[in-house]
């Protein structure tokens, strides 16, 4: 794939899940629950989220892309996140999964242990939780990174190797997000520019950004997904920063950019894609 490739997937995905307003079914965490349905419902999707096992599988059957994420952990959760991987994965259903927090208390590990072979078509994390998949699946050793909580200890190109060696494990794509977005199928690597300091001050820009990569794997590839993704939230970040004066008011500017932002804009915010050698 090759940069005017991507421009055209990218501008026909934001234009497609416009169209078509794809619903992507979430298991997410009770923090950003609302904020994720309204970045999804922003970008033209649609949104549901669920907790129980026959309706985790009972709605995946009916979507595209199921998303993931392990930000509160419940008792029940294993009940859900255990049955509904194994029906994604025989299903060759494609899903995403946020792993915050990875590495923290010994149920989170059960579930990320669990998923190791269930094929997560896009995994969207921070620096800090994609050191810490790769050391706990054994694809990397000596990561000297230390869980605190769910913000990133390390940056994104720290990761770098960690993204390859899990995306060539899973055979989807790893994308690592933070100052500079890095994305990865194991064969090329997409780095996506913008985005804003502020995106730090509110909570739930890294779990709606893997929600609304779960809305565009509903019309595209996994890989044009997770670069769409990221090109958007870049670009409308940029811009919701400028005209916000705090959290609050950035919070509602950038979902309005979600809303309004031009395809052909979205495309041509800045990115790079380099070919890895194989
Ligand atoms: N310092 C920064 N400068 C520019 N963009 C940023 C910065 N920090 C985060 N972003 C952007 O914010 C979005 C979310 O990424 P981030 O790494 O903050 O996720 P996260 O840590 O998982 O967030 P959360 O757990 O709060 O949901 C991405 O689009 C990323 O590019
Ligand atoms: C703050 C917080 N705690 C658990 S999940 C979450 C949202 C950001 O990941
Ligand atoms: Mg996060």
């Amino acid at each position: 794939m090759d940069e005017q490739e991507l421009k055209q997937g990218i501008t026909k995905a934001v234009e497609d899940v416009r169209k078509t307003k794809p619903m992507a079914p979430s298991i997410t965490n009770t923090v950003t629950v609302n904020f994720v349905a309204n970045a999804q419902l922003a970008v033209g999707g649609a949104a549901a989220m669920v907790y129980l096992a026959d309706e985790a599988e009972a709605i995946a059957s009916i979507s595209q892309s199921f998303y993931v994420n392990l930000g509160t952990m419940f008792d029940f959760y294993m009940d859900t996140l255990e049955p509904l991987s194994d029906y994604l994965h025989e299903n060759n259903h494609k899903w995403v999964l946020d792993p915050v927090a990875a590495g923290l208390g010994q149920m989170r590990s059960q579930a990320i242990d669990y998923f190791k072979d269930k094929t997560p078509t896009i995994i969207r994390a921070n620096a800090t939780e994609i050191l810490t998949i790769a050391e706990m699946w054994g694809l990397a050793s000596n990561s000297k990174t230390k869980i605190r909580g769910v913000e990133a200890e390390d940056e994104v190109e720290e990761a770098k190797d960690a993204a390859i060696a899990i995306a060539s494990y899973t055979g989807g794509v790893v994308a690592v997000s933070g100052k500079v977005d890095l994305i990865t199928d194991g064969k090329v690597i997409v780095h996506s520019y913008g985005g804003s300091e502020m995106m730090e001050n509110i909570t739930g820009a890294g779990c709606s950004l893997a929600g609304v990569c779960a809305i565009y794997e509903c019309v595209t590839d996994s890989l044009t997904a997770a670069v769409t993704a990221s090109q958007i939230y870049n670009l409308a970040g940029k811009i919701a920063s400028k005209k916000a004066n705090g959290p609050g008011s950035f919070e509602s500017e950038f979902l309005d950019c979600l809303y309004n932002l031009s395809s052909e804009d979205i495309a041509n915010n800045k990115f790079e894609i380099e070919e890895l050698d194989v």
